[in-house]
């Protein structure tokens, strides 16, 4: 196992393409991942001169719950050969990476998983979902805000850069009102912008509105339009990419557009905020094909550092009994004071008052995973009478934690 070299990337990215079923990506992705690619911290596992194990972690900052940037190793690109499956080369990737996410400091590692089964024994829990929408704007009306129609809304070239630059100052705003988000590293402002023929399926390229008020953008959305006829006409689906707004006129008029487009009935979005505000804005929820999917995984590497990082709605003072078989060193007890404005959080030799593994504090690090729902699965154990209601609404998040983009 060893330090990716960038003349080894295109063989070891084509093992990781191959692990994935082999299909290719298009030249712009391959190139954007290239650019991503942060040498020092990827790794891949050889057997003689063959690329049998692929594995990265990109240097996010993280927003947690309080709004602080904190230092988040993301997880990426994990493969292993198929002829090498099951026996233990992502194990000892995984060793490997949490020892150097350690050394370097970064009290967290988040990822997302092709398959939710793969991570939990490593230490990562299930921390954030996806809101999955399949809206019908033939029957669903939206009622906005006052101010809405003061909201001026004007089609631009998504890659333009006069407009991708407005677009990521609005994103930069919202980066820090919500748990999960990620502050944009150098390049990956292209992330979003992403956009090759193959990956259409029959929808045109990605077109983008921005709101504008007294000629400031406020907000924007980002989207495809697949048009579809039948015999009772046409029945087109807009299909939303992302959409991010400063205030609720904003926000509501970006939403009000994407339902209204001509020749379309049916809104689909894919990724969006478990609490997203337009499901109070329409007359019908059981119309909009509501669904949810575990997204972001989160592990503390430093359950101290971690601990101390975030804020708490209300004052907490708990002793947590971590196991954590993956990373000895969290394991034991740990005393956590804290409130909304900040946090400490130490070793102690205090009796426990909460008992639980490293993988359900993963869970509800951002706020969006009760602690009491997991004590009620058995997940976490209450050892003095009140601490569990104590904690658990203290960590809780009244934003509910969201990644707005994979990597
Ligand atoms: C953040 C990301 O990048 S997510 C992308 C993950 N990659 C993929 O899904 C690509 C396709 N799959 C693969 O490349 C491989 O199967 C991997 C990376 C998921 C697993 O690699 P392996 O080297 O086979 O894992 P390893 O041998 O270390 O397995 C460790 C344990 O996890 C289990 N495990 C690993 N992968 C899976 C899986 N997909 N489903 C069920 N169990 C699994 C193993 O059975 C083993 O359990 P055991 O300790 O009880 O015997």
């Amino acid at each position: 196992m060893r330090v990716l070299r960038p003349e080894k990337w295109d063989e070891w990215y084509g093992k990781l393409v191959l692990a994935f079923g082999g299909v290719d990506e298009s030249p712009e992705e391959r190139a954007l991942w290239n650019g991503l690619t942060e040498f020092d911290r990827f790794i891949g596992t050889w057997d003689g001169d063959e690329c049998v194990g692929t594995a990265g972690a990109f240097s996010f900052r993280m927003t947690v719950p309080g709004g602080t940037p904190v230092k988040a190793a993301g997880i990426t690109m994990v493969s292993v050969a198929a002829t090498h499956r099951r026996r233990g080369v992502l194990t000892s990737m995984m060793r490997r990476q949490l020892d150097d996410i350690r050394s370097w400091g970064e009290p967290l590692a988040v990822l997302t998983a092709s398959e939710p089964v793969i991570y939990g024994r490593f230490g990562y829990g299930a921390a954030t979902q996806q809101l999955r929408a399949e809206i019908d704007t033939s029957r669903v009306r939206l009622s906005v805000p006052a101010g809405t129609d003061d909201i001026r809304l004007r089609l631009a070239e998504p890659d333009a850069d006069a407009v991708r630059d407005a677009c990521e100052a609005v994103y930069a705003q919202r980066v820090p009102t919500r748990p999960g988000m990620m502050a944009r590293l150098p390049g990956w402002e292209h992330l979003p912008l992403l956009d090759p023929e193959s990956d259409r399926k029959g929808a045109s390229p990605l077109q983008c509105v921005l709101a504008e008020r007294e000629g400031e953008v406020v907000g924007y959305a980002r989207y495809s339009i697949k048009p579809e006829w039948d015999a009772a006409g046409p029945k087109g689906t807009v299909e939303l990419r992302d959409l991010e707004a400063l205030d609720p006129a904003a926000y509501a008029a970006l939403w009000r557009f994407l339902f209204d487009i001509d020749l379309t009935s049916t809104v689909k979005t894919y990724n969006r905020p478990a609490d997203d505000a337009w499901q109070h804005l329409v007359s019908d929820i059981r119309r909009c094909g509501l669904s949810m999917r575990d997204s972001l995984y989160v592990r503390t590497v430093d359950v101290g550092a971690a601990l101390e990082a975030r804020t708490y709605q209300t004052p907490v003072d708990v002793v947590f009994e971590v196991e954590d078989a993956f990373c000895p060193w969290n394991e034991g007890r740990w005393r956590l004071s804290g409130d909304t404005k900040g946090a400490s959080c130490e070793r102690t030799t205090d009796s426990a008052d909460l008992a639980l593994s490293v993988r359900e504090l993963g869970s509800a690090y951002l706020g969006g995973v009760s602690l009491a729902s997991l004590a009620a699965a058995g997940r976490v154990r209450e050892l003095r009478q009140g601490a569990l209601a104590e904690a658990s609404l203290g960590f809780s998040s009244d934003v509910a934690p969201w990644l707005p983009h994979g990597f």
